[in-house]
Order: C-alpha cells, then structure tokens, then sequence
C-alpha cells in the first residue's frame, strides 16, 4: 500500500483523502490542520489520524474533543508521498520539510509550476510522472482546459486556442469571498494566467485565455474556441469525447442548460459531496464551422476535478502503474466515476 499523508485538509484535502483511502493500493496515514473546526470533526469521525501544523496548538484541539496524533513532521516521516493541499503559496514554504526527509510531494495548482518543476494531468503526461520526486497537479481549470484540448490536439491538430473562464467567485462554504454584486475581470489583463498554465502541461498548444469573476459558487464555465489543422466533424468529437472516461456529456434531454442544474444533477446521482470530477461539456454547444473551427461550452467543478488527477500522479510517482489508461481506470473504478452521458 502506497502511504499517503495530505497535508492541509481543506475543499481539495478532505477530497483527496477520501479519494485514497478509496483505492485498492493506497492508505491515508494522516492529514493535518491548523486550527479545531468542522473538518477537524469530520477527519475524526472518517478515522484519519489528525496531525497539526503547530504542535503548540495541541491543546486547543484535545480542548475541543479532537485527539492529536503529532506534528506535521511526524505526519511527512510516516508517509511514502504527501499531497499539500494548503491555501495556493504556503505549500511552497513546505518543500523544505518534503526535501529533509527525502519524501515525495505534489503540490496543487495554487502553487507555481517552479514549485515542483513539473506539472500534471493524467490524460496529458502520466508516463513524465513516473517515479518523479516532485509534482504540482495543475488547477481546476487548466485541468479541465487540458483534458479537452489534448484530446482535440490528437485527433486533429490544434492550430489555436481561445477560450474564456467564467470563474466562481469562491467554494461553497467560503462565507468571507466574493464578489457580491458584480463581475469582476479577474485578471483585466489578456492573456490570464490559464493559458501558461496549459503550457506547464501541454508546451506545444498556441492559446490565449481571458477570465472573470462572477457571484456563484457552484462550478466554473468556459467558453472554448479551437482553431483545427485538419477538419473535423461535430459527430466525430462527440464520439471522441464519449470515448473519454473524464469528459462528461450533457445531453438535450437533461434539459440542463446551467451550473445550478448540472450541480443537482451530480447530488441526484448520489455523488459524493455532489461532486462531478469530469469536464462537463454541454452537447449542443458543440460546434464545428467551416470544418476546422470549433466551439463549445464546458463547466468544471473547481472542487472536485483535480482529485481523482492527484490520485493518478500518486500512482505514478510511486511507480505502480506504467500507463496512464491503467491507472486512470483504476481511480475511477475506485471513486465511482463513470462520465455523465
Ligand atoms: N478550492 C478550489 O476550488 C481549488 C483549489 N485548488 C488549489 O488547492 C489548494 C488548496 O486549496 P483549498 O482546498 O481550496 O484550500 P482550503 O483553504 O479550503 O484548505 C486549506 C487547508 O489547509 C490548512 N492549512 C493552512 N495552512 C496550513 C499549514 N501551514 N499546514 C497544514 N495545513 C494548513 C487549512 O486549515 C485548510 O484546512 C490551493 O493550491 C488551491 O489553489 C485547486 C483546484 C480547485
Ligand atoms: O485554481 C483555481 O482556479 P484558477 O485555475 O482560475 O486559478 C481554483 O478554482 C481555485 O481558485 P481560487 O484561487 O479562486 O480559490
């Protein structure tokens, strides 16, 4: 069993945690806080021993019910590989600690790709993950960007992309973000910073990427435009993505026209958190105009995506699975993932 420890169990921690502990080949060892609090109760009650940031701190947790198994240097010791899921920029400070005990880590996509000098997704570049010591799994949606584009760019040649994000203004039960009324150009410069991230994963895509913030929590949009080197049909990317185990589909039929409803939709299917790891492309936005220029819209669960993405970069940089497809299938199998159609 591989031994994983998550360090920062937050929105994508206490996700990741149960994605592991799901699998047949891995274990969850530990995750950490820093202060009591829900999901302190919540590792409690799932059985993950709970480890802090601040040992000084442990009396607070005893305090409020919740036992302490150690400090987060304890934590890293015990692991084969630690998944840092702490806010975007304070993962960085703990390369340190991965680097004194000579551990695996992989970052999220709040750190820069220097972080790790190499960033992930599974459909994109598993074989380069392959007993690396260091990864950072790209963010919601550069994952989501690159899951779609790498499938086009095989089939067909992407000659240029365009696309752009209309971003959640914050997770669910993050009750202090915003904005309330308003959109917000975030970043008001082009390019935003999506399209390098694309480029950490796939360095031969030409894309420019635009993004803004609006007053919803639920999921991310974007708005996709690919420029093709060799004609292509609508039928024959519908059948691409249907062939692909992370690409959603969302037909007419749903009548599902929105975040709000594709989001009921993924809790009426018993999801876990009501979480949709897959891209969800709307169907009938698929469009291919004059042979070579398509379009369409996808939305993304910024919270949900990248975690069965992190279960797979665990896999590889632990050496157990050669292929993408293997351990891609693997995952899913293990978390319940079986694309929307
Ligand atoms: N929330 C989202 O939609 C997405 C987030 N990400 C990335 O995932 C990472 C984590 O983000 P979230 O889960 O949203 O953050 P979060 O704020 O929900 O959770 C972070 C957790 O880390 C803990 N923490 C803070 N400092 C710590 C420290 N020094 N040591 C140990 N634990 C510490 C906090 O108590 C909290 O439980 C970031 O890099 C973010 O950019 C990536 C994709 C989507
Ligand atoms: O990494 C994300 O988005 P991004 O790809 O737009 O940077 C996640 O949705 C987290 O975004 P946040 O930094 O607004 O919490």
């Amino acid at each position: 069993m591989i031994k994983v420890a998550v360090n920062g169990y937050g929105t994508i921690g206490k996700r990741v945690a149960d994605a592991v502990a799901a699998q047949p080949d891995m274990e969850i060892i530990g995750v950490s806080k820093t202060k009591p609090g829900a999901e302190a109760f919540v590792a409690k009650q799932r059985g993950y021993p709970l480890y802090i940031a601040d040992i000084t701190k442990k009396e607070n947790f005893e305090k409020a019910g919740i036992q302490v198994a150690g400090s987060v240097a304890d934590m890293i010791q015990k692991a084969d590989i630690i998944v840092d899921a702490t806010p975007g920029g304070v993962g960085e400070g703990n390369r340190v600690l991965y680097e004194k005990y000579g551990k695996k880590a992989i970052w999220q996509g709040g750190e820069d790709h220097e972080v790790a000098g190499f960033s992930f997704n599974s459909s994109c570049n598993y074989t380069e993950a392959i007993g690396k010591q260091f990864a950072r799994v790209v963010s919601c949606n550069t994952t989501g960007l690159c899951r779609i584009i790498n499938l086009i760019d095989s089939a067909f040649g992407v000659k240029k992309v365009r696309a752009t994000m209309v971003r959640r203004g914050g997770d669910p039960g993050d009750v202090k973000r915003g904005p309330i009324d308003a959109i917000v150009l975030n970043p008001v410069t082009i390019p935003s910073h999506h399209g390098p991230d694309v480029q950490s994963v796939l360095p031969n895509i030409n894309i420019v990427t635009s993004a803004m913030i609006v007053p919803t929590t639920l999921m991310h949009m974007h708005f996709l435009n690919m420029e093709l080197k060799n004609p292509a049909t609508k039928e024959q990317v519908i059948e691409l993505i249907k062939a692909h185990s992370r690409l959603g589909l969302i037909e007419k039929s749903t009548g599902i026209t929105s975040t709000a409803e594709l989001k009921e939709y993924a809790c009426d299917l018993l999801r876990p958190r009501g979480d949709l790891w897959e891209n969800g492309i709307f169907k009938e936005s698929i469009s291919v105009l004059e042979g070579t220029d398509l379009y369409l819209f996808q939305a993304i669960h910024q919270e949900a995506d990248v975690v069965v993405e992190t279960v797979d970069c665990i896999r590889a940089m632990a050496g157990r699975c050669q292929t993408a497809s293997e351990s891609i299938a693997i995952t899913n199998k293990a978390v319940g993932l079986t694309a929307i159609r």
